[in-house]
């Protein structure tokens, strides 16, 4: 669904993206991640046809942005970070004007319109002023409307940045929603557990280049070498850790909250033998569970050198 090859972006001599190479297919969720300035909205900005890159190639659903810029216009919703509300506008009259803009007529642009809110979640608020939304909700409105007119490919630049806590939480299962009914997916973040739970791919871009592009599974992969278990038993923890410790299958081990977070040595990926030392020692284990590797650790372990 996007394919892009070599893109730059030059302004003067600085260099906004460089040599960008990424290849995504349809239901893929890529997650962008990189610092303020990193040129994730360059990049996006270049794929939303409403920026020439200085030169290389991108191609989305097979139509390339330097000829098929209209084609292109109708198979994506970007949202930018930063978008203007009309001021004197209820929600619903904001979505219609909107979807008129995208040329959908009569009594369907009132379906799809209503759809899009319920898709949102902010058919309570159809009468309301957009002015009065908090950010959150303006932020699920900015989404609504990049829906209206049924997109393959989504380009969301920051949707999450500025919200708190738990409108997060709500932009990160509307993403899964999304997801779930197919759609490619682009989004950026400069926080990356943000998107841990929602790409099955990511990019780390860094003054312009893509420093890592591949897929969630395999950066786990490559950080995960050895097996790290969580135990907990019902008993003495600390005679629990005497025992895992010193067991012959455990490189290390120590006692982190209620847990004992054990690493085992590098080719041991059984943890049976463990399990059976400490019920032979007279524990009543509890848990024993490996341990998930987040998205966090991985990304810190895998730029560790690269991003300053
Ligand atoms: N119109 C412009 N003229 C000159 N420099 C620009 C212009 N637009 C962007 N840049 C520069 O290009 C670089 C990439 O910017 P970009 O907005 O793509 O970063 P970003 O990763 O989206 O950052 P943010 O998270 O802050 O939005 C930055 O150094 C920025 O200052």
């Amino acid at each position: 669904m996007i394919e892009i090859r070599g893109l730059t972006k030059k302004y003067g001599d600085l260099f906004a993206i460089k040599d960008i190479n990424l290849e995504l297919a349809k239901g893929d969720v890529f997650g962008f991640i990189g610092p303020n300035g990193a040129g994730k909205t360059t990049t996006m900005r270049i794929l939303a046809t409403l920026l020439n890159p200085t030169w290389g190639e991108a191609y989305v659903a097979g139509h390339s942005i330097y000829t098929q810029p209209k084609e292109i216009r109708r198979i994506i919703g970007y949202m930018p970070d930063f978008f203007g509300v009309y001021d004197d506008m209820k929600v619903i009259e904001y979505l219609e004007f909107f979807a008129a803009a995208y040329r959908i007529r009569g009594p369907e642009r009132r379906k799809i319109c209503e759809s899009v809110l319920e898709l949102v979640d902010l058919t309570y608020k159809r009468e309301a002023l957009v002015t009065s939304l908090s950010r959150g909700m303006t932020q699920r409105l900015g989404l609504a409307r990049v829906l209206l007119h049924d997109p393959q490919v989504l380009l969301l630049d920051e949707p999450a940045s500025g919200l708190d806590p738990r409108a997060r939480i709500e932009i990160r299962g509307l993403l899964k929603e999304l997801r779930n009914m197919g759609k490619t997916i682009m989004v950026s973040s400069h926080i990356l557990p943000e998107l841990a739970d929602i790409c099955n791919k990511i990019g780390i871009i860094e003054k312009g280049e893509l420093i890592v592009n591949t897929d969630v599974e395999s950066v786990m992969k490559q950080v995960r070498q050895q097996m790290v278990l969580k135990i907990r038993v019902a008993d003495d923890m600390q005679s629990a850790l005497a025992v895992v410790s010193s067991h012959p299958s455990v490189e290390s081990a120590e006692l982190t909250g209620k847990d004992i977070t054990a690493t085992l040595i590098a080719e041991v990926d059984d943890p049976s033998e463990l399990a059976a030392a400490l019920i032979g020692a007279g524990h009543r284990l509890t848990m024993l569970k490996e341990d998930e590797i987040n998205l966090e650790t991985a990304f810190m372990a895998l730029t560790k050198g690269i991003t300053s």
